[in-house]
């Protein structure tokens, strides 16, 4: 089987090039080699490396930038998968691609599951959406895994900024009432390997993904504070951390107040359930 992975430098397109690596050939590919933002290079990629799979990680993922560059994150976060499903179905390819939280608009109070109606709050969410609308339109074999809050221990995320600032400053104020799952990207790419390993057999290179959208985060609950708690404590960083409120934190992007989403569904088809977020922050950060 010949995977193309997409956005290789990212935080769980670093991770996926080492946890599917056993499982086909990879061909991981960067922003240089396969730019979302130009329809032409991701068919000319496409078409030389003829994949049997595309697994697409990369995506425009700054939340508040994305605000005032709704173009651009439209072309890379929902047009461009349109454009890979597209040229994997004339391969008679599958794909596996990537979505978030914040499809929600978070005024649930329990998690959201996938028959869930979407609802973005803000222009990363809506150019997610539309992403997910575009590769469920190709019609082809496909997986959409939705996840939330992703931390490691490379590129940008919020585990290494508060690591930062406790560095910098005595105290720091995070927002407590928005609630969700953080999720650590190498979790999102070993359990991205084991549903593959299930679809995949030797008589056929193409694997048979049973098709559909599936929450994939960590197991448990907290809030922006109660992550960064657990990082300074981990940390033994001795940084003292205030909740407050999302209105004394004001960004351009507007967050929804609950993401939790549940992931039963991958549970029963796959038999795949990831740890609670505290233990997998441990072991990330250890
Ligand atoms: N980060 C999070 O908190 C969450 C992420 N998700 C989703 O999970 C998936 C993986 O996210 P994550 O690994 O955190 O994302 P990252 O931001 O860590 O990585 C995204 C990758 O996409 C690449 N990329 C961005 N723009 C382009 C472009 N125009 N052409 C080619 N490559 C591009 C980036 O390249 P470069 O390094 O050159 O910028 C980067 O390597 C995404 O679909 C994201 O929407 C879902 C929930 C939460
Ligand atoms: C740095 C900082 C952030 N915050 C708040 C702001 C915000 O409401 C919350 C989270 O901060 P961030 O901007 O890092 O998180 P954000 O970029 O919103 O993270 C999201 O990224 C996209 C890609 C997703 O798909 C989501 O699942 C989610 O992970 O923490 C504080 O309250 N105090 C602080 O000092
Ligand atoms: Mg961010």
């Amino acid at each position: 089987m010949k995977i193309l992975l997409t956005g290789k430098n990212g935080q769980v397109g670093w991770e996926l090039q080492r946890a599917l690596g056993p499982l086909g050939q990879v061909v991981a590919v960067d922003r240089q080699v396969l730019d979302l933002g130009n329809p032409d290079s991701i068919r000319a990629v496409i078409r030389e490396v003829r994949p049997d799979l595309i697994v697409n990680p990369a995506a425009y993922t700054a939340v508040d930038k994305a605000e005032s560059e709704p173009e651009l994150a439209m072309a890379v976060n929902g047009i461009a998968p349109g454009i890979m499903a597209e040229e994997a179905k004339k391969l008679g390819a599958a794909m596996i691609h990537y979505s978030t939280d914040y499809v929600f608009d978070g005024r649930k109070t329990s998690p959201y599951t996938e028959e869930d109606i979407p609802s973005p709050l803000n222009v990363y969410g809506k150019t997610k959406l539309a992403g997910e609308q575009a590769v469920q339109a190709a019609g082809i074999p496909h997986l959409i895994l939705r996840t939330s809050w992703v931390y490691g221990a490379r590129g940008k995320n919020f585990l290494l900024t508060i690591l930062r600032l406790a560095k910098e400053r005595e105290e720091l104020k995070i927002v407590a009432d928005q609630i969700g799952a953080p999720t650590w990207s190498r979790m999102i790419a070993e359990a991205t390997a084991q549903i593959l390993a299930q679809s995949v057999s030797p008589l056929t290179p193409h694997p048979s993904l049973l098709t559909g959208v599936y929450n994939l985060t960590a197991a448990g609950r907290t809030s922006w504070c109660g992550f960064t708690q657990a990082i300074v404590e981990n940390a033994q960083a001795g940084t003292r951390v205030m909740p407050i409120p999302t209105s004394d934190y004001p960004l351009p992007a507007p967050r929804p107040l609950f993401s939790l989403l549940a992931s039963d569904k991958l549970a029963r088809t796959f038999g795949v359930a990831l740890p609670l977020w505290d233990e997998s922050l441990k072991l990330c950060m250890a």
